[in-house]
């Protein structure tokens, strides 16, 4: 079936092409976002003009820094950006979602049901669930400042390969607050990834968090 023209005329916008099947399969997820969206509140990117130059966005920038076979965790998933369209990005992946509010974890997994993915999904807070399951890469939007993720997964890297945060030009003060409270001494931060935010500006990146005793290794 083709693809919703409305988000096929905002792929093109952006300059974006998908596989079909993986662009048909974006978009059963985001009707079916939109649908509970109604119900519960999960999204604020109402439109496919904003779905894809601010999720979908986010997402592509993070599609080629995972390697094959990784273990992923999206902590606080909410609606499911990035890690729904992540795992149908990346079907070579294993996505796992924790999201802490019960009722959007429900939620997400009516979602990973509905579009048939190999999802499990966590009613947990995803720091929680470090203490049962490791992951190579945890990836976070919009769920807290990097002073609190840090701290958050301080006590559990042993389960945690790298944290892939992403982040908006704010990045550069939450680096500095973090400094300032002792969060990143024993941390590598890299930026992996920058790319314009679209309002002519602004720039987002995807930071790489990780041990520095790591890095040396
Ligand atoms: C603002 S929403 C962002 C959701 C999504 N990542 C996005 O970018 O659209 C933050 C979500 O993280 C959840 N959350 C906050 N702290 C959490 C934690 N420690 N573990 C799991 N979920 C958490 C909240 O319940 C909320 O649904």
């Amino acid at each position: 079936m083709p693809i919703d023209a409305e988000f096929q005329a905002a792929l093109e916008r952006a300059g974006y092409e998908l596989p079909e099947p993986m662009a048909e399969k974006i978009e059963a997820y985001v009707r079916v976002l939109w649908d509970w969206n109604e119900r519960l509140n999960l999204t604020r990117h109402t439109d496919w003009q904003t779905f894809v130059e601010r999720d979908l966005r986010d997402v592509l920038q993070l599609v080629p820094l995972i390697e094959p076979n990784e273990e992923v965790l999206d902590l606080g998933s909410g609606g499911g950006v990035p890690g729904i369209p992540l795992a149908i990005l990346r079907p070579d992946i294993q996505v796992s979602l924790a999201e802490s509010v019960g009722k959007r974890a429900t939620v997400l997994n009516t979602f990973v049901e509905e579009l048939d993915l190999p999802v499990p999904v966590y009613a947990a807070r995803g720091e929680d669930i470090l203490e049962d399951f490791r992951f190579e890469t945890i990836v976070v939007r919009a769920v807290g400042s990097m002073l609190k993720i840090c701290n958050w997964i301080a006590p559990h890297w042993p389960s945690v390969g790298r944290i892939l945060m992403i982040k908006g030009p704010k990045w550069v003060e939450e680096r500095g607050e973090a400094r300032h409270f002792g969060a990143m001494e024993q941390l590598d931060l890299r930026k992996l990834a920058t790319y314009p935010l679209g309002d002519g500006e602004n720039e987002g990146v995807i930071l790489q968090v990780m041990p520095a005793a790591r890095i040396r290794e």
